[in-house]
Parts: C-alpha cells; structure tokens; sequence
C-alpha cells in the first residue's frame, strides 16, 4: 500500500513543477532591485574586490521588466545545427542585461552564464532542481546544476554543441528567472539592504 502512496505522492510532485513550469509563461514582474545573493552582496553591486576575474557583471541596473518578459516568452531552437556558433562576449554582454542577476564567466575560453541562489535546506535544493528540471525538459535545453554546501545552488547556462553561448540560453535563463520561488530562498537571501 505504502508503494501505491510514494508513486502517486510522485506523480502529484511532478505535475504540480510541471504546472509551474507552464506557469512561468504568466510572468511576475522582474524586479531590478539588488537581490542579495549568498555571502549577502547585492548582485548588481560593481565591487569586483575578490571577485573571479573570469566573472563579468551586468552593467548597473538591468533592462526593463518588458525585455525580460519578451525574452522569457521565446522558446529555445533545436541547437544541433551545424550553422549555429557562439555569439561574442559583446553581444553576450549586451543581453546579460536582460537576466536578472545572471553574470558571465569564461572556463577555458568558454563562455557561460552563472547564477547562484541560497536556499532554505538542502531539500528545496532539489525541489529548485526539479522546477529547473521542468523548463529544461519543456525547452530541450539544459543547465548544469550544482548543489553544495547543503543549501547553495549554482547554475551554468551554456549551449555544449556550440561550446558558448546562443540565445537559447540567455531565454533559459529568463525562464529560470521567472520560476516562483516562494517558500524555497534562505530568508537571509531574500534580505533587501
Ligand atoms: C538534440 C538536442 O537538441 C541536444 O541534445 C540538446 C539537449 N540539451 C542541450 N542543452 C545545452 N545546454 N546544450 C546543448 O548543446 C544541448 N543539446
């Protein structure tokens, strides 16, 4: 009996990130206020003191709510055609603006976006994997997800067949922008100075 009720208990899980995932196509305003982030910096704030050198931050403030919303709404194109290359760091640069709190690195010359969140615990960790799991799945494109430290969760965007980055990743990002997630931040993340 116990089996039945983990299945069905299961199924409920997936379908309620599921509808989620759909739900992210009505999209909350992005707020362009500084969102601390872990070790309790804003974000958007430019003290690169001690920040990787490979990391590059969005330009002070960010892009309207609306680009963002636009770019959320787009969906990622097949990315295994031979004509696809990497856009530029200039051009990656010009969209970085339209992810809130996304940065750039590079990894051997490789271009990625990065974002990192700090959660409750270590189990809406993976419930952030799972409402992540569900756009990626929708869009055929995916990110590479990083639980550590318990509670901290990374992500890097980057398109693996073109070795950087195209705009379906910079829509995957917006997608996982505007996933809700209420109930699954540390308090402490959610602190506005
Ligand atoms: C055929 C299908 O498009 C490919 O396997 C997809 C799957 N998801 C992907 N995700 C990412 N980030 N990069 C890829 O190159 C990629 N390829």
């Amino acid at each position: 009996m116990i089996r039945g009720a983990t299945v069905h208990a299961r199924l409920l899980l997936s379908r309620s990130y599921a509808s989620q995932a759909k739900a992210t196509s009505r999209w909350p305003l992005v707020s362009c206020k500084p969102l601390l982030l872990g070790r309790g910096r804003p974000f958007n704030h430019m003290d690169t003191r001690g920040r990787d050198e490979n990391k590059v931050l969005p330009a002070r403030g960010c892009h309207t709510s609306t680009e963002s919303q636009e770019l959320a709404k787009k969906s990622c194109a097949p990315c295994n055609s031979k004509d696809l290359h990497p856009m530029s760091e200039d051009s990656a640069k010009k969209l970085l603006e339209q992810v809130n709190g996304w940065e750039l690195t590079t990894e051997g010359g490789l271009l990625k976006l990065h974002k990192e969140w700090k959660l409750k615990n270590f189990v809406k960790g993976l419930e952030f994997f799972q409402l992540v799991a569900a756009i990626a799945e929708e869009e055929g494109h995916h990110p590479d997800l990083h639980l550590v430290g318990w509670n901290n969760v990374k992500v890097d965007v980057w398109t693996h067949s073109v070795r950087g980055l195209i705009d379906n990743d910079f829509i995957l990002a917006a997608k996982i922008n505007g996933l809700n997630l209420e109930g699954i931040l540390s308090k402490r993340a959610s602190v506005h100075k």
